[in-house]
């Protein structure tokens, strides 16, 4: 039979098979007297909470951090529970596993009977008022309404919550009720924390701390109270704390160190049998036989067996079963095994039986309550938490309402619009002037009218007319070689130059082709030097090049009385079919803009809240309570859904009232897309906020789908000049049809009955319920 020493690890006894046989033979003798105590399933369940075996790791495989080591633990019901241990060795990781937020790596662990997480345990729920070590509050509530919070949250009417809170304040010395948590103290702040804790009367009180920055009279008058409230045998009271002294009210002392208990015993009782004066010597000795039981188990034997007398573990619930042994029970010295003593004692002399508890299958669930996904009262205390910490924050929500319709108003005044004064320089050698706007017969036609011929001078005078028009800073060089000169120090956009016998190469190009040689048809062309580093400024120059060319041609002929497009090139663009004549960016871009700005902001915000909530450890704290995954993102929903209507109606205005965007389609189905899109967003906020366990990490990941998400959503660059298999990829996110959908209706008019608007439509719904879905997996799962 393998032995254990205090770190964990196995000891044979062939092990110490160096002592002397003295030695051997007398632990031998001492553990055929261990004996290991009735412990059942039935016996377990009788347990305010029981651990057993329990072992916890943080870490990889490769480099774990063992926080529990095999650790038992029981804590009758109606009994003051004090666990002590030196920071860091894992007691609150213990009591986040019996509250039933971390899982255990293996190891069982019953919670008033039940199993916490199971269903009907009522575990996490009203049954378990818990405070833990952060101060978990909101700033934004006033001490009363925390109350009413954490009160309405444990399903308590306002009566009750008012007689509870007020008691509790005279209590714990509270000030003002009125005054806001966040102007508190810390010492006030840890009081409300515990007020709220015990609020309810939970039949299970965890306490992490709660003593902490408290004075001593004060403490002492909590103790006092837990001392009262567990006297009755009705609650039960864990409460972790580093000063081990004022755990001698405790009825039992759980004394933890290297992942498990050095003893669990009644404080008295700790005192008499190790001979010290205080808790404290009771720790250090026990901590030193630990330690030297890392050495030699052997030794310990010898050293507690030379100065103390090990008595029996009490376990009232090994009484209380008369199934058989199955050889394993509450440890002591970390040893996983009990001495047994026919003289059982009870835990501690003071400590009052329990009174009956309702037994757990009292607690079952009925289909209701199984199917039902969100209680009135979580979602009531829990939308008004919400509500309030917007409402109390008023620089925050005009932040939050006034940023989408800013970012709106600057794309709309800064993108799309046509670039203007770019420097064009001009080369005429047609003209022996420096004036670019030379002279021409505007209003005459170059054309005899008897003979019919064409006698066409300066058209560059003519063209640059034209040009001008469109763009307004042409510069005059003198020559060719200058100007380039200026194009390469970034001086010109473009150089365009006119051969001396420009008008009359045209003309002989256009009247006399037949004849015509390559270098009259070389002289009749503007040349053109561009800058091509800018594609959309090049882009609209051809544009402006080509068009007023056109232009005046087409104005030529209207003073000929010829057909305006005679002169023109053969190709004409009628009245486009949807959308304007001269594309316009600011109306291709905008509906992938407005989504995505109501998209990134709806992730920013609910991730960011949520984080929040769980890095202050409010989350956390009100998982124990009872709300679940699903309440928590509901009552985000709805009260981020009425800031985002305010915010869909502000973007729309800003887009298609002021600044004139195209709508022609329906307005309605806009909205409701728009709204659409931001709970998609708010959704993957939930995923990123529950996905991430820091701000820094959320940032990374919502940064990280900002910019794809924007590059594939086909709002810069059409999804058609994609490769094949970007494309797929492009389709299938969220932000891609719907931005279709939208461009659709308002652009092409197009309604909800067509398949290009209503698959954004569906594509989005699909997303939300996958964000939803997996966030409440998530929560359910994503536990340490
Ligand atoms: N989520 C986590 N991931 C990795 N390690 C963790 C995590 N939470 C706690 N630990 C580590 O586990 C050990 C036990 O932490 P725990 O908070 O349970 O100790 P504690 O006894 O409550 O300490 P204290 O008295 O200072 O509050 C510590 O070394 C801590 O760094």
């Amino acid at each position: 039979m393998p032995a254990y020493d205090n770190e964990g690890a196995t000891i044979s006894l062939e092990d110490v098979r160096a002592d002397t046989p003295s030695t051997i033979q007398e632990l031998r003798d001492r553990r055929r007297e261990f004996k290991t105590q009735k412990s059942t399933v039935a016996s377990r369940r009788e347990q305010a909470v029981c651990v057993r075996n329990a072992f916890k790791k943080y870490g990889s495989k490769k480099n774990p951090n063992i926080i529990l080591d095999g650790l038992n633990m029981t804590v009758p019901k109606g009994a003051i529970y004090g666990l002590l241990g030196a920071s860091g060795c894992g007691k609150t990781t213990l009591l986040s596993c019996i509250v039933g937020r971390r899982r255990l790596n293996s190891g069982d662990i019953w919670v008033l009977g039940g199993r916490p997480g199971s269903p009907g345990s009522g575990v996490p729920g009203p049954r378990i008022g818990y405070m833990p070590q952060e101060i978990a509050l909101f700033g934004e509530f006033t001490i009363r309404e925390t109350m009413i919070y954490f009160g309405w949250i444990a399903g308590m009417n306002n009566e009750d919550i008012k007689v509870r809170s007020e008691f509790m304040i005279s209590l714990l010395q509270l000030p003002d009720p009125e005054r806001f948590v966040k102007n508190l103290s810390g010492g006030q702040m840890r009081r409300v924390s515990f007020a709220a804790a015990l609020l309810h009367d939970p039949e299970l009180l965890i306490l992490d701390e709660p003593t902490v920055g408290v004075d001593p009279v004060l403490r002492q008058s909590i103790w006092d109270h837990l001392v009262n409230i567990s006297n009755g045998g009705r609650t039960t009271v864990i409460i972790t704390t580093h000063y081990i002294d004022e755990t001698k009210q405790a009825n039992v002392i759980g004394l933890m160190r290297g992942g498990r208990f050095l003893a669990e015993e009644s404080p008295t009782e700790l005192i008499r049998r190790y001979q010290a004066d205080s808790l404290e010597s009771v720790f250090l000795k026990l901590s030193v036989l630990q330690n030297r039981g890392k050495r030699r188990r052997s030794s310990i034997l010898a050293d507690v067996v030379d100065k103390v007398e090990i008595p029996a573990m009490a376990n009232p619930a090994a009484t209380a079963s008369e199934e058989p042994e199955i050889g394993e029970i509450s440890g002591e010295f970390g040893d996983n095994v009990s001495i047994h003593s026919k003289s059982r004692v009870t835990v501690t002399p003071e400590y009052v039986p329990p009174v009956e508890m309702p037994a757990v299958e009292a607690q079952k669930q009925s289909i209701f309550d199984k199917i039902r996904p969100v209680k009135a009262h979580h979602m009531k205390a829990l939308v008004w938490k919400n509500a309030m910490s917007l409402l109390r924050n008023i620089g925050l929500l005009c932040f939050i309402i006034l940023l989408p319709v800013s970012q709106m108003f600057f794309f709309c005044v800064a993108i799309g619009h046509y670039p203007e004064e770019l420097p064009i320089a001009i080369v005429n050698y047609e003209q022996n002037s420096s004036k670019i706007l030379c002279d021409y017969d505007k209003e005459i036609c170059p054309q005899n009218k008897e003979t019919y011929e064409w006698e066409i001078t300066n058209f560059s005078c003519r063209y640059l007319d034209f040009f001008h028009k469109r763009q307004t800073n042409l510069v005059y060089y003198p020559t060719t070689e200058e100007a380039m000169e200026a194009a390469r120090k970034g001086k010109a956009r473009v150089v365009m130059t006119f051969a001396a016998n420009y008008s009359e190469s045209l003309q002989d190009r256009m009247l006399d082709n037949r004849h015509v040689d390559d270098y009259t048809v070389n002289a009749s062309g503007i040349q053109i030097h561009i800058d091509n580093a800018d594609k959309q400024i090049e882009w609209m120059l051809v544009r402006d090049i080509s068009e007023s060319f056109m232009d005046a041609t087409e104005h030529m002929a209207g003073i000929c009385e010829l057909p305006r497009r005679l002169l023109s090139i053969p190709v004409h663009f009628h009245k486009p079919v949807f959308g304007l004549k001269v594309p316009n960016l600011t109306d291709f871009a905008g509906p992938g803009v407005i989504l995505t700005i109501i998209y990134f902001l709806a992730v920013a915000l609910t991730s960011g809240a949520l984080l929040a909530e769980r890095n202050e450890g409010i989350l956390e704290r009100s998982l124990v309570s009872g709300i679940t995954g699903t309440e928590i993102l509901f009552s985000q929903l709805v009260v981020q859904i009425v800031v985002m209507l305010v915010q869909t109606i502000m973007v729309l205005l800003m887009g298609f009232v002021a600044f004139d965007l195209s709508q022609n389609g329906p307005i309605g189905w806009v909205g409701v897309l728009t709204m659409l899109t931001g709970f998609c967003g708010m959704t993957f906020g939930f995923v990123v906020a529950t996905l991430c366990d820091t701000d820094r990490t959320a940032t990374y990941m919502a940064l990280g789908s900002f910019l794809p998400m924007v590059m594939l959503s086909g709002c810069i660059w059409p999804i058609e000049g994609m490769h094949a298999t970007l494309r797929f990829i492009s389709y299938i996110l969220p932000l891609t049809t719907s931005t279709e959908s939208f461009r659709s209706m308002v652009q092409r008019g197009w309604g909800i009955e067509t398949p290009q608007v209503y698959i954004g439509f569906i594509v989005t719904v699909i997303w939300i319920f996958l964000h939803l879905t997996t966030s409440i997996l998530l929560l359910k799962f994503k536990k340490g």
